[in-house]
């Protein structure tokens, strides 16, 4: 039965048509998570109650730091004093607010009914900026508790980080950011650290990249594997001919979970919970995070995380993981990020194999001496449960975050760093290990590796903490093999082949590009079997490039590498095709291109250009006009040095000259998002309809 109808205060009535129809009772999740006195006893009908409202919407300004602190100020200055007196159908309609935690206030909430964002006109503007800001990547859309993990990994930008279960990609873009802290508003740094996310669904590593593309990063790898087996990635050891393991400064464990945090969002969860949803994940998760153990560098730090209430997916995974792993330990978080509201990790639990959640067992031995089903007993495992000497974990020092607490999801994060008096002694143990690995050949016959278990085996330390690489293990991917992965067995992805920094053609396009001699050319990649800069060109920094060059893309399963920066542009019949800088790459190469080519622009030829899509050379104000039509057909840079309030100063942008007219080289809601922030209104849309692409198919034609 439907849950009837309460009394509609104005708070009530911000519920979807969605939230009337669900029937927001499941006897099962209470007597559970009543059991597991997951909050104290006078707070637990706030808690239900918060699980049964509508989740605010929440997003992020995101982008590289200088660009969100200017998108920030457009909705502080803007954007909120015009939302703040709205009435809609009677009642006051608050304004978005900025969420206390997060750093710099460049998170924001609003809880208004989609009836609101359609039909009032303010909210309607708003809704469409962030739409179109979303579309380009300076907006992230995002539940506000999922923002949580990667604040807590601390990431810098000489940082090599992980990303095991990263898709479809919000933390990772946040990873990303932190990695590209020192960008400018208009060009992006290439940090020398690396971010490797990977995921094992294969589709989703893709809408991953597609996300990632947002910030475009030569720092950034996508792979496609199994995390809890994610095998080792080779890399030379400094100084020396010998190879060792790469490890990790940072890795995120994102892991796949029950997600019944989720619930004030994924309201299906009502209906199909069941209190043994978590069980069978468990395993799963302890085996990814004592992977991620052993992937970790000497003063690493991991974060483990996941969106599900249950403590057999969090407190017990961690409590297995630092039991197998000693030289692990709970980082104390609880003064960093103070105005979040949180609670302290469980010591207590009680796991359960009943699919009513009533019965529930204090310890495995009471467990296994219940009267419960054989079969439902192999099921359950002695790490479900709190460990004997559970006190010593400190697992109060994991995070639990509660819908009640701050309107937000439910959620759960541990920080886990090696322990200070563990790192030193294994050093020698390393160095012997490093050694024996140096003895293998690249692609070492599956009989000649080495004879560890790396899920299970002690934990490493770096052979010096510059190297931050170690012994290469091999069983991981004898495993890897072994196993026929749910990644899927066949692997269609184009190999990555560097180019020669003296090929003929990528000299041409650095020549007419006006590509500076500091540009790192030995770094360009291209993804073709044949290795032809045929069509796209990519760059990726040093340490992608020492992967790419020391790991079989097919054993790594790479799916992504680099950030695309040129691409080859058709420029019509009997006209040589040229290499032209990518929209979404131009950051990436604004900084090696010869300050003297960029062509200086002014407000009105950037509105002609946003309006039309191949407006002619002639239509331009001077002395923009003038300029233009003296530079060659192809692919030029212009700044446009703007000065209002509201918008970027200095934007650059790539066109296009053809024969007599010029295209703006961004994509449609590019354009629109920049026409929103610049013009006030998206005017790209009217010029489309208003200017068909005549000029430029003509020249086509010609
Ligand atoms: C909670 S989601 C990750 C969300 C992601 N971190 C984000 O913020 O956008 C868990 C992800 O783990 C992936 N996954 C499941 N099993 C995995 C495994 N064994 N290895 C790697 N990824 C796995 C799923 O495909 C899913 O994308």
């Amino acid at each position: 039965m439907p849950r009837p109808k309460r009394g509609r205060s104005n708070a009530k009535d911000q519920r979807t048509d969605l939230i009337e129809k669900v029937d927001m009772e499941n006897e099962r999740l209470f007597a559970y998570y009543k059991a597991q006195n997951i909050v104290p006893e006078e707070e637990w009908p706030a808690f239900v109650e918060a699980l049964r409202q509508h989740l605010p919407t929440t997003f992020r300004v995101a982008g590289s730091r200088q660009i969100a602190n200017t998108l920030n100020s457009m909705i502080k200055d803007l954007h909120v004093p015009s939302l703040s007196n709205v009435i809609f159908e009677g009642q006051d309609i608050p304004p978005p607010v900025q969420i206390p935690w997060y750093p710099d206030g460049l998170a924001w909430q609003f809880n208004v009914p989609k009836k609101v964002l359609r039909k009032s006109p303010e909210f309607k503007k708003f809704h469409s900026f962030l739409v179109f800001e979303t579309e380009v990547g300076n907006v992230s859309r995002q539940e506000a508790v999922s923002m949580l993990p990667p604040l807590f990994l601390d990431v810098e930008p000489h940082h090599k980080v992980m990303d095991m279960c990263a898709a479809p990609g919000s933390k990772t873009a946040q990873i990303l950011e932190a990695l590209h802290a020192q960008d400018t508003a208009t060009s992006t740094s290439t940090p020398t650290g690396l971010l490797l996310a990977n995921d094992s669904d294969s589709k989703r590593t893709h809408l991953l990249i597609h996300q990632s593309a947002r910030l475009p990063s030569p720092a950034l790898m996508v792979t496609n594997l199994d995390a809890s087996n994610y095998p080792s990635i080779k890399v030379p050891v400094p100084g020396s001919t010998r190879f060792g393991q790469l490890l990790f400064d940072r890795i995120l464990c994102d892991v796949p979970c029950s997600g019944d945090g989720t619930i004030r969002k994924n309201m299906g969860i009502w209906k199909t919970w069941q209190p043994m949803d978590g069980n069978g994940l468990h395993a799963l998760q302890v085996r990814i995070l004592l992977r991620a153990m052993n992937l970790l560098g000497e003063n690493g730090r991991i974060v483990y995380s996941t969106c599900s209430l249950n403590p057999v997916e969090n407190e017990a995974v961690v409590a297995e993981a630092l039991k197998s792993n000693p030289a692990f330990e709970l980082v104390d978080i609880s003064s960093k990020l103070p105005e979040l509201e949180r609670r302290p990790g469980l010591t207590v639990w009680r796991p359960t194999a009943d699919r009513t959640g009533a019965t529930t067992f204090a310890t495995y031995e009471d467990f296994l001496q219940s009267s419960i089903d054989e079969t439902l007993k192999a099921k359950m495992s002695e790490g479900h449960w709190p460990p004997m000497d559970v006190e010593t974990l400190n697992l109060p020092r994991c995070m639990r975050i509660y819908p009640h607490l701050q309107d937000t999801g439910g959620f759960f994060v541990a920080v886990l760093q090696r322990t200070v008096k563990s790192s030193k002694p294994a050093v020698a143990a390393e160095r012997k290990r490093e050694a024996d690995a140096s003895d293998l050949p690249s692609e070492a016959p599956e009989a000649k590796r080495l004879k560890t278990t790396p899920d299970r085996r002690p934990e490493q330390d770096t052979p010096s903490p510059s190297l931050s690489v170690a012994p290469e293990q091999a069983s991981a991917e004898k495993n890897q093999s072994k196993k026929k992965s749910k990644e899927g067995s066949s692997f269609k992805e184009n190999p990555y082949t560097f180019l020669p920094p003296d090929d003929p053609i990528l000299r041409s396009c650095i020549e007419r590009l006006h590509i500076t001699g500091d540009f790192p050319s030995s770094n360009v990649l291209v993804r073709n079997p044949d290795g032809d800069a045929a069509r796209s060109l990519y760059l990726a920094n040093d340490i992608v490039k020492t992967i790419i060059e020391n790991n079989d893309y097919e054993r790594i399963r790479l799916t992504a590498a680099g950030t695309k920066v040129f691409a080859k542009q058709e420029a019509g019949k009997g006209t040589e095709a040229q290499f032209r800088v990518l929209g979404e790459g131009l950051p990436v190469v604004i900084p090696y291109i010869d300050p003297a080519s960029i062509i200086s622009g002014d407000i009105a030829s950037l509105k002609t250009l946003v309006e039309s899509h191949y407006p002619l050379c002639s239509n331009f104000p001077e002395p923009f006009r003038t300029t233009v039509e003296a530079r060659p057909t192809g692919s030029h840079i212009v700044r446009f040095p703007l000065e209002t309030q509201s918008s970027f100063r200095d934007l650059l942008l790539p066109i296009w000259k053809s024969n007599v007219s010029l295209t703006l080289m961004i994509d449609k809601k590019a354009k629109s998002a920049l026409s929103l922030r610049v013009f006030g209104a998206d005017i790209s849309n009217a010029a489309k309809e208003g200017h068909p692409k005549s000029t430029h198919e003509r020249e086509e034609k010609e």
